[in-house]
């Protein structure tokens, strides 16, 4: 059973496919792919486990792949070259498609290769963590860190389509499967305060995989980036809300050195300290900030910053958010759960004593 859900931006619209046996159906591909030459971008660790059903179901294509290492810390500009190295060695020209195949740090990747390569070609998402069917696969957001700051240098390039096969989801470490929670958990926090209830109330399922519970978080997860992204593709304002978290998590990845904290880790702990911000703002009670954090503990997320980043550091770090403007920080916090809005109008000393506060509650 497979359900297509559509994200809608004109010329450029696309479906992203959810289900079972996706991944190694030719029928999934053949609609979506141009040219007749394929490159496939994956990881050491993906590539023995997903890349020959993928190379099968693409056999009607000349098919080519390029293997990077595994982990954020690779997601580098000189990481990222060996794409454009494998294209150009392999006379690729504008006439091909290019499928990555992995979780988002391949995604994001593959995506920025293919904004760029001869000034832009198209590209599938094939993602296989929770996190990248969730979110990263959506909505066109794709680059790579840079040591002074996350995801600095990218393009907005919109893939073809996404085919998110949910058997994938069986070989994810635990761990994984926790990180993507913390994005779909966003979703509730931000936008339906009626899912955030049906997370609640199905967590168990999700943590013991349950294809079912799985099934309707990544649906539900995707519809709701699929709208924002169609009222904003360019973040120009209401898609800035899916940041949740992520002006204190990409300080936290940044600061602990990239690959030390996953990137769901770091916006669980961010969103904990978004909380704890909305609170002292006035905005949220103490009982949803304890609802929101035990919410997030019991989908064996972290809540706490690391101890070793002081509020300077983690200050200096958030200074270079994408969000800033006119050389002001701007903030996604919460009105109530299911409700984000995003303000500048936070003050230094409110904002130091939640950096301070190593409990973030
Ligand atoms: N573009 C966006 O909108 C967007 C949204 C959210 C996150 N991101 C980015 O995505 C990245 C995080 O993505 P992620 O959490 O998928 O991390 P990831 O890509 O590093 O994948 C997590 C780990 O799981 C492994 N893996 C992948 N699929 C597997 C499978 N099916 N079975 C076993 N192992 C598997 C990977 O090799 C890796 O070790 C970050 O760089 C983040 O900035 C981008
Ligand atoms: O799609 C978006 O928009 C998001 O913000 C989704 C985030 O989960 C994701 O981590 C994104 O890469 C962060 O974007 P950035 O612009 O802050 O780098
Ligand atoms: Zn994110």
């Amino acid at each position: 059973m497979s359900q297509t859900l559509n994200v809608d931006l004109g010329l450029r619209s696309y479906p992203i496919h959810i289900g079972s046996g996706l991944l190694a159906d030719p029928e999934s591909y053949r609609p979506h792919v141009r040219g007749d030459r394929i490159m496939i971008v994956t990881n050491e660790t993906v590539a023995p486990l997903y890349l020959d059903p993928l190379e099968q179901a693409l056999s009607d294509y000349r098919v080519s792949r390029v293997v990077l290492p595994d982990g954020e810390q690779y997601k580098t500009m000189e990481v990222w070259n060996r794409i454009f190295d494998a294209l150009l060695q392999e006379r690729f020209g504008r006439d091909c498609t290019l499928v990555a195949l992995g979780g988002g740090v391949i995604g994001d990747m593959a995506g920025f290769a293919a904004a760029c390569y001869q000034r832009g070609v198209p590209f599938i998402q094939v993602p296989t963590t929770l996190l990248a069917q969730v979110d990263s696969s959506v909505g066109g957001k794709t680059g790579i860190n840079h040591p002074a700051g996350k995801n600095m240098i990218g393009a907005f390039h919109q893939p073809l389509a996404v085919i998110a096969d949910t058997d994938t989801l069986e070989t994810l470490p635990q761990k994984e499967l926790s990180a993507g929670l913390a994005e779909v958990l966003k979703y509730g926090f931000i936008r339906d305060a009626a899912f955030l209830a049906w997370l609640e109330s199905h967590m168990a399922e999700l943590l013991s995989r349950d294809p079912n519970a799985l099934s309707h978080a990544i649906k539900r997860s995707c519809e709701i980036k699929a709208l924002i992204v169609a009222e904003d593709e360019l973040e120009a304002g209401q898609r800035a809300l899916l940041n949740l978290g992520h002006t204190f998590g990409h300080a936290i990845e940044a600061g602990a050195g990239y690959g030390a904290w996953l990137h769901g880790e770091a916006v669980a702990v961010g969103t904990c300290m978004a909380a704890n911000l909305s609170q002292r703002l006035g905005w949220l009670e103490d009982k949803d900030v304890e609802r929101l954090r035990r919410l997030i503990s019991c989908a064996g997320l972290p809540t706490e910053p690391p101890a070793d980043l002081s509020p300077d550091q983690m200050l200096e770090l958030m200074a270079v958010d994408k969000k800033v403007l006119d050389g002001k920080m701007r903030f996604v916090l919460l009105k109530e759960l299911g409700e984000a809005i995003v303000t500048d109008e936070v003050d230094r000393d409110t904002l130091y004593a939640t950096l301070a506060d190593r409990r973030s509650l």
